[in-house]
């Protein structure tokens, strides 16, 4: 095994092998403060800067050896100059950036090749499928991990994250670490930023699932056209054994029907032509009766989960597990899904209004979690949220146009305002406002969700929209703990004033 992880066996197709050492490398990464001791640093080209920039770090750690990527404009005088000075060797490697993966997935002896991995990508919906995945997969018997916004790790035994899906090193690291543990299925999100950067290049996806594709991260991507690209590569892998695709979705639409698309194609959606067709989401007070119509049989399932995505995402879920499993078993299992956390999750007091708190921070999602709720409102719909600052500003008027559209009242408050203006994001939101629903300010998002609570009467419901499981506030440099779970919950069982 020490010779399959020496700089030789995983840097020979880029160096004449005759001067690399055959010593097994202590370690691989490619973010300079995790460099171990004798290990390798993959510094790379990214967004901001470059790995290089930060070589001092890594020969502080004690990196033995520095691969690097070669870029037009990247002044490489300095960090040459401080490897020879601290004896490090470096190799040049074009575009390391795609071969990091590769290189981490030998080193780590290929831990995914034994793995049955599921990509769910999608604007929306792509926690709550890969969690569902996930969890039915439990169900049945199979043990099933789960990467993403949450963390990573068995369900209910997540390792949080600050990234939804981890750079190209760390994600063979952590499948080693899931193979170790007897994991045989891991459901994870796969984001357009990670499909970007080639983040997932070396992960042998089983199954892609795609939810929905509507306007997010064009602050990074930069047109609806490069988003959509970006999605679109998760569906053209060789390999793919199976893709399950909405349908109702332009993109899905488009894959369904693409020529020399690598595996077989599960349709869902609302539309006759889908294999997995949804005939109907009943609003029950515990969740949504589905009527579904599967490979043409008509069947009836409970789901403890409300809003009608929930419905679309309960079939994504079930296109990916119905995969030699009867359809039966699968539906019973999808029957105990729970909501995650933060996602269309529900609240309830006697005497008290429904409150929801949802991580809808999309046009989509906010229209749909609004669409969602209004079934189970007998009174008032009171929408609480805000939007993210440093992130796509062209959403912002959207939503407001959105929430004044669909709910009675609309309380904008901060959601990350980071190093924007506060004041500055709201009037952007306040901006695409219908002048006709009352809308207040209210910065402080406890006092703003509190306020909504308070001007609610049973019957009514307040959506607490764009935030969900987090656990912080951000508002420029500083970040103080904050959550609508439990400013929720405290408020609703009196605890907090
Ligand atoms: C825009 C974006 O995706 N940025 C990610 C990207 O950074 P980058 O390409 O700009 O890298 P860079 O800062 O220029 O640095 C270049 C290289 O130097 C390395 N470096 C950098 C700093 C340092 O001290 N030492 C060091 O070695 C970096 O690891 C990187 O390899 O690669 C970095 C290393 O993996 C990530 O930390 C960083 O995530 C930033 C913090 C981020 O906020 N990303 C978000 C937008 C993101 O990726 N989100 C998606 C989900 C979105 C969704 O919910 O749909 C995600 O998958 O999480
Ligand atoms: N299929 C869907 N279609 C539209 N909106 C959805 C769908 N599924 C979930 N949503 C909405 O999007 C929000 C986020 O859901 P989820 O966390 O599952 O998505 P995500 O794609 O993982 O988001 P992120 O990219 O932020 O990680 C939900 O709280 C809900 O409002
Ligand atoms: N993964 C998304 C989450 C946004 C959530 C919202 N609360 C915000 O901070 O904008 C992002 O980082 O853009
Ligand atoms: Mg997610």
């Amino acid at each position: 095994m020490s010779g399959a992880r020496s700089a030789k066996a995983l840097l020979a197709p880029w160096v004449d092998s005759a001067g690399l050492d055959e010593t097994a490398l202590a370690g691989l990464t490619m973010t300079s403060g995790e460099v171990v001791n004798g290990g390798l640093f993959m510094a790379v080209a990214g967004s901001v800067g470059h790995g290089l920039d930060y070589v001092d770090e890594a020969i502080a750690k004690g990196a033995a050896l520095i691969a690097w990527e070669p870029t037009d404009d990247l002044e490489t005088t300095q960090a040459i100059r401080q490897c020879e000075a601290a004896g490090v060797s470096m190799v040049a490697v074009p575009e390391l950036a795609r071969h990091a993966g590769a290189i981490a997935a030998r080193y780590y002896d290929e831990p995914a090749a034994s793995l049955h991995i599921i990509g769910v990508t999608g604007t929306d919906g792509k926690t709550s499928v890969a969690h569902g995945i996930a969890t039915v997969l439990e169900t049945l018997g199979v043990p099933a991990a789960l990467m993403g916004t949450l963390g990573w790790g068995r369900v209910g035994q997540l390792t949080t994250d600050s990234l939804t899906t981890a750079d190209a090193v760390t994600l063979q690291r952590r499948f080693a670490m899931l193979r170790e543990a007897g994991v045989r299925a891991v459901a994870m999100e796969v984001s357009s930023h990670a499909l970007a950067q080639h983040r997932v290049d070396a992960v042998p996806f089983d199954t892609a699932v795609l939810t929905h594709v509507g306007r997010d991260h064009l602050d990074y991507h930069g047109s609806v056209a490069a988003y959509r690209a970006a999605k679109r590569r998760l569906f053209t892998r060789p390999g793919l054994r199976r893709q399950i695709l909405n349908i109702d979705d332009d993109l899905g639409a488009e894959l369904a029907t693409a020529a020399d698309a690598p595996g077989d194609r599960l349709t869902y959606g609302r539309t006759e032509a889908a294999d997995l067709q949804l005939l109907s989401a009943e609003p029950r007070p515990s969740g949504l009766m589905l009527t579904l119509r599967i490979h043409g049989l008509c069947r009836t399932s409970e789901l403890g989960l409300i809003g009608p995505f929930n419905a679309m995402n309960a079939l994504a879920t079930l296109g990916a597990v119905l995969d030699g499993q009867p359809a039966e078993t699968a539906l019973e299992a999808l029957a105990r899904l729970q909501p995650v956390p933060g996602r269309m999750e529900r609240f309830i007091a006697p005497g008290r209004p429904l409150v929801v708190v949802d991580y809808a921070h999309t046009p989509g999602a906010l229209e749909a979690a609004l669409q969602g709720v209004r079934p189970h409102t007998r009174g008032r719909l009171i929408c609480v949220f805000g939007c993210g600052g440093d992130r796509d500003r062209g959403k912002r008027a959207l939503m407001g146009d959105i929430a004044s559209r669909l709910a009675d009242e609309v309380r904008l408050t901060n959601d990350n305002p980071r190093g924007e203006s506060p004041d500055a994001i709201i009037a952007e939101i306040q901006a695409g406002c219908r002048s006709g629903t009352p809308c207040q300010v209210e910065k402080d998002r406890h006092t703003a969700i509190q306020q909504a609570i308070e001007a609610a009467k049973p019957g009514d419901t307040v959506l607490v929209a764009g935030k969900g499981h987090e656990e912080t506030q951000v508002i420029g440099q500083r970040v103080s703990r904050f959550s609508d779970r439990e400013s929720v919950g405290a408020l609703l069982t009196g605890e907090a004033g």
